[in-house]
């Protein structure tokens, strides 16, 4: 990682990634767009039992939105359903337990699913940094099989039941974290050199946007996102970055401020007509994108203001992405 990249992704994080950087974004923010019925639409989330995913299935279900919850652990799943039934009134959550880091799992979870559900969005959400190199029972490193490998299988084996129906979308929460990298495809396993978990969870996550444009590009009829909550304080952070978490602790967003754009991805009109394949960050200036673009992205202009009527759209730029 480079110093220079850091410091401008920090120092602008600083101002804009934290609760006072969503504090001021909202103040540009649209209601109405989150005044929507989700009667009669599913909703998928994985990593539901706890931070941004479970804040954002609290959401859906508050507006009548079916959730399945995919969750590795029965426990804090069903414990994390009962608060989201209770809260919401609504019964029409269900919980499937499915280990994210496991190919073969998710791949039977996905292809039962498709059979005897029907599916409208799809938001992955589950994700680790898992800061020691760790070996899945697939013999995959832990980060890049959960974060990437498992998100790739989830979502292609669910495009068929998503072509099927109206209005599909596909969210995938990534991280402002990735814009210190490069992708490197010659180390997808993080074997060469020192092991870094912050470096391995940003090429994931960096995997992840790619992918996003990848799948937008190939499947023009389900409309795919990828996007950053900003820094939110969660179970993630609080145990994979805990002085981090210590130093900024108060500066953090809630975590329903970190679902907010999930949600508005998720479920508002104004989302849908953005172009299918782009990057969004909570909040509205982009600074940290903005100054990164040199690298990063063909035009100086900011990512897209979520809850503007006429927001600017920047493109990635790909040749200097890989
Ligand atoms: N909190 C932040 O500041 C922040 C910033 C940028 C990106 N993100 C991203 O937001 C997403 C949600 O994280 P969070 O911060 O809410 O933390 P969190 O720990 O509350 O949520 C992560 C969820 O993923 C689940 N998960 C992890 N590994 C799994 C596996 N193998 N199988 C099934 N589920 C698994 C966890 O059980 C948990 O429910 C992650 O993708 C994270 O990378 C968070």
């Amino acid at each position: 990682m480079s110093f220079y990249r850091n410091t401008v992704w920090l120092v602008k994080g600083l101002q804009e990634y934290t609760k006072s950087g969503y504090e001021a974004a909202a103040k540009h923010f649209v209601p109405a767009d989150l005044d929507v019925n989700l009667n009669g639409r599913s909703f998928m989330v994985t990593g539901a039992n706890s931070g941004i995913g479970k804040a954002a299935a609290q959401e859906i279900a508050k507006r009548g939105g079916t959730v399945h919850m995919v969750c590795r652990n029965k426990g804090r799943a069903e414990a994390a359903k009962g608060e989201i039934v209770e809260s919401s009134k609504n019964e029409n959550v269900h919980v499937h337990i499915v280990d994210m880091s496991s190919a073969r799992q998710v791949w039977e979870f996905a292809q039962s699913f498709s059979q005897n559900n029907t599916l409208h969005v799809l938001i992955n959400n589950a994700g680790c940094m898992v800061n020691q190199r760790e070996l899945t029972e697939e013999g995959l490193e832990k980060n890049f099989a959960t974060n990437t490998l498992g998100t790739y299988i989830l979502t292609t084996a669910l495009i068929p039941a998503l072509k099927k129906v109206e209005d599909p979308r596909v969210i995938t929460v990534s991280s402002g974290g990735m814009l210190t990298q490069k992708l490197d495809v010659d180390d997808l396993q993080f074997e060469k050199g020192t092991f870094d978990g912050t470096m391995a969870y940003a090429q994931n996550k960096r995997q992840q946007v790619i992918l996003t444009e990848r799948w937008a590009a190939q499947h023009k009829e389900i409309h795919f996102s990828s996007m950053h909550p900003g820094w939110a304080d969660t179970p993630a952070v609080q145990t994979s970055m805990p002085s981090f978490h210590a130093r900024m602790k108060s500066k953090l967003r809630t975590e329903a401020m970190g679902a907010d754009t999930v949600v508005w991805l998720a479920i508002s009109a104004a989302a849908a007509k953005q172009p299918s394949g782009l990057f969004f960050q909570g909040n509205e200036a982009c600074g940290a994108i903005q100054l990164g673009c040199q690298w990063y992205f063909s035009s100086p202009s900011p990512l897209p203001d979520r809850r503007r009527s006429q927001p600017q759209v920047t493109q990635t730029k790909k040749d200097v992405l890989i």
